[in-house]
């Protein structure tokens, strides 16, 4: 099965449970949801014009939509090659789950790797029963409700984006079709807003819940 990668890079994982690890991303191209605030546009469309060389998409440029065919072997390969250190892999997007990662997940475990997908729960998830699964809700796509509740279902960690108040009453028309035990559940604010954090932090502590700032953006590292 091949992916349709648009950068691979070593860094610290900067969103959620797993901040402060070591991790190795692969960034997947193409996302149709379209959010406003979305960090990561160049990943919205995959255009036949944008394919590039595999070596390409190991070094960073979030400036281009760019991508590469690879499948397991030639990602796992890549990470040698690079002489990358990291034992966790972040898959992430774009929209990981557009894509089966099945045989992504299941080479990367059997090569030693953990794994973590980063999901906007707007497709089923289909990866390995040890992958760490963070869903980050996306409300607002219509007729996507039931995929939705299956993949928060899956969720080992559910990351809602806020910078309102009325994405807290969102987050909890959704926790309310779900058993939470066991999750984690972060709020995230969006775009590093002063309010947003604010409201995070305040709505944090009265539920218990853990925050989640972007610390790779405080940092200014990829
Ligand atoms: C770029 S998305 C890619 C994965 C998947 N499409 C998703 O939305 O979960 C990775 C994470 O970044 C979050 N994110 C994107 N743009 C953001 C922003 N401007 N501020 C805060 N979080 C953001 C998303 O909610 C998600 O948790
Ligand atoms: N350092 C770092 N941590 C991240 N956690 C989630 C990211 C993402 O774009 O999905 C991300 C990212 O782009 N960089
Ligand atoms: S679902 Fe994720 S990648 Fe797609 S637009 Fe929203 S934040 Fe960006
Ligand atoms: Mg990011």
């Amino acid at each position: 099965m091949q992916y349709p990668v648009n950068e691979i890079f070593q860094t610290i994982q900067g969103e959620g449970q797993w901040t402060g690890v070591p991790a190795l991303f692969v960034r997947l191209q193409g996302c149709p949801v379209g959010c406003s605030w979305c960090d990561t546009k160049q990943t919205w469309d995959v255009l036949p014009t944008n394919k590039v060389a595999n070596d390409v998409i190991f070094q960073t440029d979030g400036s281009i939509g760019r991508w590469s065919d690879l499948d397991a072997a030639a990602i796992i390969a890549g990470f040698k090659t690079q002489h990358f250190t990291a034992k966790h892999v972040v898959i992430t997007g774009g929209e990981p789950c557009m894509y089966d990662l099945r045989p992504l997940t299941d080479a990367l475990h059997s090569a030693g790797y953990s794994t973590q997908i980063e999901t906007s729960g707007t497709f089923a998830v289909q990866c390995a029963a040890e992958t760490w699964v963070t869903v980050s809700p996306k409300v607002a796509m219509q007729g996507k409700l039931p995929v939705l509740t299956s993949a928060l279902a899956r969720a080992n960690e559910i990351k809602h984006p806020v910078a309102t108040a009325l994405h807290i009453e969102q987050l909890d028309e959704l926790l309310a079709q779900i058993d939470t035990q066991g999750k984690t559940i972060c709020l995230q604010p969006i775009s590093q807003k002063p309010r947003a954090t604010e409201l995070a932090m305040r709505v944090c502590i009265e539920r218990n819940w853990r925050l989640s700032v972007q610390t790779h953006k405080y940092l200014q590292i990829d």
